[in-house]
Formats: C-alpha cells, sequence, structure tokens
C-alpha cells in the first residue's frame, strides 16, 4: 500500500478493562502498538528532566534509593488525590504526545498504527488520532480481573483507580467503536472486524 500516513487508531478503556490484551491481537495481526503508559513510565525513569519535574511535584520519595520511579508510592499520592494525578498528567503527556509523533514516523508503510493509552480525547490524543477504539468490560469484571492479575492491588486499591478515571458513561461517548470484553461476547470476532476495516480505510 502506498500512502502518506497510515491510519491512527487510539485504544483505551478503564482499567482491566482489557486494552493490552486486545492490543496484543492487533500486533498479531501486523499493526505496530505503541503503549503510552509504559513508554510514560519509561519517560519518568529515562526523561531527566520529567524526573527533575516529578520530584519537585512530588517530593524524593517519588524515586527509590536506585534512582527508579517508585510507582507504587507514586500510585498512593495521585490516586488518592486528582489535583496531584492532573498535575503529574501535565507534566507526562506533553512528553509522550511527542515521542508519540516520532514512533508514528516509523510506520509510514503500514495502513494503520495502534496506540493504547488510560487517557484518550481528555488527554489531548484526540487531536492526532483517526479513531477511538473503547474497549469495555463491567466493573465487577474489570476487578475479579484485576486482583486476579495484580495480587499487590485490593479491591478498594482498584476502586480508587476507577474514580480516579473517567466514567464508562464519558468513555463511551469519546469512542467511534466499542470492543465489549465482556465474559459474554466474543473478542476475537470484534477485533477482526475493525482491523479488515483499518486496513482498507485510505486517511483523509
Ligand atoms: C500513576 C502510576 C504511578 C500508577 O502506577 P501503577 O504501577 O500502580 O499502575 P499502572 O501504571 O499499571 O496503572 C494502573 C491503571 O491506571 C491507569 N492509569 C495510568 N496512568 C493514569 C492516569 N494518569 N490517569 C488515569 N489512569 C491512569 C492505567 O491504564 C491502569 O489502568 C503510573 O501509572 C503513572 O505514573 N501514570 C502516569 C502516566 C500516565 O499519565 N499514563 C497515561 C499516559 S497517556
Ligand atoms: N476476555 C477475557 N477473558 C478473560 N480474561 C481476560 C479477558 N480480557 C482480559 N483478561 C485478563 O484480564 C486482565 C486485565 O486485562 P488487560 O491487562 O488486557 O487490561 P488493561 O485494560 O490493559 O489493564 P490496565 O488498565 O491495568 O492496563 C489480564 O490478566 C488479562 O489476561
Amino acid at each position: 500500500m502506498n500512502q502518506q500516513r497510515p491510519l491512527q487508531i487510539g485504544v483505551t478503556g478503564g482499567i482491566g478493562s482489557g486494552k493490552s490484551t486486545v492490543c496484543r491481537v492487533f500486533e498479531a495481526l501486523g499493526a505496530p502498538v505503541y503503549e503510552a503508559d509504559k513508554q510514560a513510565i519509561w519517560l519518568t525513569n529515562h526523561d531527566p528532566i520529567l524526573k527533575a519535574d516529578i520530584i519537585r511535584l512530588l517530593g524524593p520519595q517519588a524515586y527509590d534509593e536506585a534512582g527508579h520511579y517508585n510507582r507504587r508510592w507514586v500510585a498512593a499520592q495521585v490516586f488518592s488525590s486528582p489535583d496531584l494525578l492532573m498535575r503529574l498528567n501535565m507534566l507526562i503527556h506533553p512528553r509522550v504526545l511527542a515521542d508519540t509523533q516520532h514512533w508514528v514516523d516509523n510506520y509510514r508503510d503500514k495502513p494503520y498504527v495502534i496506540k493504547e493509552a488510560a487517557l484518550m480525547r481528555e488527554a489531548g490524543n484526540g487531536n492526532t488520532l483517526d479513531s477511538v477504539i473503547v474497549v469495555h468490560a463491567p466493573v465487577d469484571v474489570r476487578i475479579q480481573r484485576i486482583l486476579r492479575r495484580d495480587p499487590h492491588r485490593t479491591e478498594a486499591d482498584i476502586r480508587n483507580i476507577i474514580n480516579s478515571q473517567i466514567s464508562d458513561d464519558e468513555r463511551l461517548k469519546i469512542a467511534d467503536y466499542v470492543l465489549f470484553n465482556d465474559e459474554r461476547q466474543l473478542l476475537m470476532p470484534q477485533i477482526l472486524q475493525l482491523h479488515h476495516a483499518f486496513s482498507q480505510t485510505v486517511p483523509a
């Protein structure tokens, strides 16, 4: 396919909805995937200006003795303080957005690329995305999945994170497509349908 740029597709969803699971399937189908949350963490450890900004915002405990970003401690601070979370987001997101644009340039020959992120249009990501997929699952199912996957988190921790994120109703409003990852509907056929559609669409 000879086109100037790939379609940029966002994948978002609440904690435990199945964003990463969905992205692994897109990847197996040949789509490059940018994992914004993971890349954000990488930047907190490798971008010295960001590191200094985070220490200024949260204090030296944001990094452990070896100088690594202290995710558990930071999570305890920001997921119980909307103001701190917003300030942390404001430090991290401009860097993630810039990093994404460089990344996309590597894939001009692909029909579409995927950007997985906890925050989507609410973090300004929407400006560069052609479509947003919301992965949706009921809260109770998500909590059970996270309790199984992350033994260090309690149900109260998970509910705190859910309350720090936009509501399911708000998230569904920004969706161009919804993937239902509940226990009733099969995920694969839904993903395959989107893969075929994106593979045939030429960006405007
Ligand atoms: C807050 C931090 C320390 C929590 O780390 P921890 O290892 O405990 O959790 P993890 O990263 O697995 O995230 C837990 C859940 O919260 C979501 N999440 C991550 N960051 C955010 C955020 N800023 N706002 C809302 N939800 C978020 C994740 O998608 C996941 O669903 C860490 O996620 C972080 O530094 N986040 C800021 C980076 C960011 O803004 N990511 C989004 C980039 S678009
Ligand atoms: N349809 C499914 N059936 C059973 N388990 C699933 C399903 N979808 C996801 N899971 C499991 O649920 C857990 C959460 O899924 P995943 O990590 O993909 O969610 P996420 O939205 O990326 O999570 P986070 O918000 O924490 O980044 C994982 O252990 C995953 O294997």
